[in-house]
């Protein structure tokens, strides 16, 4: 299993349905990032075979946020583990049962070489007033709060949360949990679907220990140079 990165690190997501993009950026990327993340666009189009690809660039952060019964979901995490990704996502939301169940399938699959199982909280795109109309009253902070300690309790290595949940985790769950964190919009970059945003020196600063950067990277005319221009960032911070 994937443990935490001595420093806080960079996850360049790979959003495009073309592999040929996908391992483009990778390359490009490579030098300055600590995982590729490969996600439903991605996978959607291509399948494990991109996850194999890419992976010759940095280990993959494979992010299909699993959402089933316990039995299916434990059926697609061990048809994933084919691929050896160093990280997985499930939605917390999916409950105690199902996460057990993914960690047992990574565990039976891979043993010691599993990968990390994170539990995605509360998305990044919702704000409060998104999430009420969901039937969730209290706020984002709150929910990704419960979801949390179910993920935890349940056996979730990590989290993904928004930098704006960060540093109350961290109070909460102290340093152990691996947290993933996407919503990262560094100065001047726009914001698109996002809601709960931060910018990468902030969110460092609040204790993340991996930051998911898909657009300001991807987007940029030179990838590289803008993964670059980021990690440089970081590690003045
Ligand atoms: O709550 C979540 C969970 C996952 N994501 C993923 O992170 C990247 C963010 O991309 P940007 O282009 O930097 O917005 C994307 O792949 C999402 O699927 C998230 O944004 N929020």
């Amino acid at each position: 299993m994937r443990r935490k990165p001595n420093r806080p690190g960079i996850i360049a997501a790979l959003d495009t349905p073309r592999l040929a993009q996908a391992e483009s950026w990778a390359g490009a990327v490579a030098p300055h990032v600590g995982l590729v993340k490969v996600g439903l666009e991605l996978f959607c189009a291509e399948g494990l075979a991109a996850v194999h690809r890419v992976a010759r660039h940095r280990p993959v952060f494979l992010d299909l946020k699993f959402h089933d019964i316990p039995n299916t979901v434990a059926g697609a995490v061990r048809s994933v583990c084919a691929a050896k990704p160093a990280m997985l996502t499930l939605h917390a939301g999916g409950g105690a049962a199902m996460i057990e169940a993914a960690r047992r399938a990574a565990e039976e699959s891979l043993g010691e070489e599993r990968p990390a199982i994170l539990a995605v909280t509360v998305l990044t795109s919702f704000t409060a007033a998104g999430l009420a109309e969901t039937g969730v009253a209290g706020g984002p902070a709150q929910q990704v709060l419960r979801l949390a300690r179910l993920a935890l309790e349940a056996g979730a290595d990590g989290l993904v949360c928004s930098p704006q949940e960060v540093s109350r985790l961290r109070d909460a769950f102290g340093d152990a949990p691996l947290l993933v964190v996407p919503g990262i919009r560094p100065a001047g970059s726009a914001v698109g679907d996002q809601a709960r945003i931060a910018t990468p020196e902030e969110t460092i600063a609040a204790g993340a220990d991996w930051l998911v950067i898909g657009r300001p990277i991807t987007a940029a005319a030179d990838p590289g140079a803008a993964a670059a221009a980021i990690a440089a960032g970081l590690v003045e911070a």
